[in-house]
C-alpha cells in the first residue's frame, strides 16, 4: 500500500469513528494526515465525514495549497498545516464538533477550560497521574481562518490536549492517527464529564 493509500484508509476510518460518536454532524469536521514527502492528505471541503470515499481525500502543501489546482480542500486547512508546521512530531490532525465542546465553550467567556483530577487526563502527553490540571485554550470563533490561526500561533508548545474554538469544536493531533483518535476520545470524554457535572451542580 502506498503512503497516500495508507493515509486515505486512516482518514476514512477516523471519519467513520467520529461519525459513530456524533462528533461530525452534517458536513462538520475535517481530518488530515502528514505524508512522507511532506505534503498533507486532507478531506475535501463540504463532504460528510462519516461517508467519506477515497476521492474525498486530496493533497495540499504545507501552506495549504492543493497539489491539483481544481481540488477544494477543507475550509480549515490552514489550521491543520499550522499544527504540522509547529509540531514536527504531529502525523495526524482531527477536528470535530461535539455537543459537549460546543456547549461547554459557550457557557462562559473564559479563555481556557481547566480539567482537573480525572484519571483520563493521562491520555495526554506528559501526564502520569490524575492529580493534575490540564488547561485547554478556548479561542473565539472566526470565519477568517488565517486570522484565527494567528491567534492560535503563540500557544504552540503548551497545548498538550489540543484546543477548542468557542461554539464550534475541538482540534486535536498526535504522532499518528491512532494517537490522535485516542486523544480526541479522551478529550471528548472529559468534556462530556464536565458538561454533566455542571448540569448536576445547577
Ligand atoms: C457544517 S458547518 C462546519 C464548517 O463550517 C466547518 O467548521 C467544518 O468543520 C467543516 O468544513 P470543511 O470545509 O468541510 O472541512
Ligand atoms: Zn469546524
Amino acid at each position: 500500500m502506498t503512503d497516500f493509500a495508507h493515509a486515505v484508509r486512516d482518514i476514512l476510518q477516523a471519519g467513520q469513528r467520529m461519525d459513530s460518536r456524533g462528533w461530525v454532524p452534517a458536513t462538520a469536521g475535517n481530518i488530515s494526515r502528514r505524508l512522507e514527502d511532506g505534503a498533507i492528505a486532507i478531506t475535501r471541503s463540504g463532504g460528510h465525514k462519516g461517508f467519506l470515499q477515497a476521492d474525498g481525500v486530496i493533497t495540499v502543501d504545507m501552506q495549504g495549497r492543493p497539489l491539483r489546482q481544481q481540488d477544494v480542500p477543507s475550509a480549515e486547512t490552514l489550521l491543520h498545516c499550522q499544527i504540522y508546521r509547529n509540531d514536527p512530531t504531529a502525523g495526524a490532525v482531527l477536528h470535530g464538533h461535539s455537543v459537549a465542546a460546543t456547549v461547554l465553550s459557550m457557557l462562559s467567556a473564559d479563555p481556557a477550560l481547566v480539567l482537573s483530577d480525572y484519571e483520563v487526563l493521562k491520555v495526554f502527553e506528559g501526564q502520569t497521574t490524575h492529580k493534575t490540571s490540564v488547561s485547554v485554550p478556548v479561542f473565539e470563533n472566526d470565519q477568517d481562518i488565517a486570522r484565527l490561526a494567528g491567534v492560535v500561533e503563540p500557544f504552540f508548545g503548551r497545548m498538550s490536549a489540543g484546543y477548542i474554538i468557542r461554539g464550534h469544536g475541538v482540534y486535536v493531533w498526535g504522532k499518528n492517527m491512532t494517537t490522535a483518535l485516542a486523544r480526541l476520545e479522551g478529550l471528548e470524554f472529559l468534556l462530556a464529564c464536565e458538561l454533566e457535572r455542571r448540569k448536576l451542580a445547577r
